[in-house]
């Protein structure tokens, strides 16, 4: 069997990164639907549904000397992605190539990406929050990628996103294959409560900014 990445050479199109590139600029957020190869998606769809609930950890907040699971800002389940198989490192890969399309048209200087897997339960939501406070955080970009065939409005858990001002801008049904990505410090946002499980990869490019020897995301 062979051990090389399927989709390794597909990171996404030069039009795709264009158009990714141009919407963080302005304005700021963008949302991309069937954003990796439908293969790929497939894959992570399949080997998320088989991780065991021992994989899943609850998710905390706050920075790595500062974590907690805090049950009232956020419920969901974690696994963090570290390409110990095809479809992690495909999707890593692929990762990796939209952070060097990006760094190439924005010169954002962004030094890595991780992700983890996020199962919301039914019940389960996560509350208004910024995934980055100016000064105080290497993250430069949030990325979202949906794993949910068929999801209805009736299921609920939508993404929220916010200007600075606290208006909605934009309400994401997290539909199977839809990506979305925004500047991590500009936007407050949130996930609803979820009416049946919802699976996501979230995942962040950063910068290499040690501050206080801080280190984000919490792990
Ligand atoms: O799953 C989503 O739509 C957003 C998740 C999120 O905001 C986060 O993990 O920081
Ligand atoms: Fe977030």
């Amino acid at each position: 069997m062979s051990s090389l990445p399927q989709f390794a050479a597909a990171g996404p199109a030069a039009a795709m990164s264009d158009s990714i590139a141009t919407a963080l600029v302005g304005p700021g957020y963008v949302s991309v639907d069937a954003a990796l190869p439908a293969a790929l998606t497939d894959a992570l769809f399949v080997h998320f549904k088989s991780l065991a609930d021992a994989e899943l950890r609850r998710a905390g907040i706050g920075q790595l000397r500062d974590h907690r699971v805090n049950g009232f800002v956020r419920s969901d389940s974690i696994a963090w992605l570290n390409g110990d198989h095809a479809a992690t490192r495909d999707y890593l890969d692929w990762m990796e190539q939209l952070r060097l399309a990006l760094n190439r048209r924005l010169f954002l200087g962004l030094f890595d990406f991780e992700c983890h897997y996020a199962r919301y339960s039914e019940g389960t939501f996560y509350r208004k929050h910024y995934d980055a406070f100016r000064g105080r955080s290497n993250r430069v970009v949030s990325s979202v990628f949906y794993l949910n065939p068929a999801w209805a409005p009736a299921d609920g858990g939508e993404l929220l996103i916010y200007d600075a001002a606290d208006q909605l801008l934009e309400r994401v049904v997290p539909q199977y294959g839809r990506m979305v990505l925004f500047l991590s410090e500009r936007f407050p946002h949130e996930v609803l409560p979820v009416h049946k499980p919802r699976y996501s990869i979230a995942g962040w490019f950063r910068i290499n900014n040690s501050i206080n020897n801080r280190i984000d995301p919490p792990r």
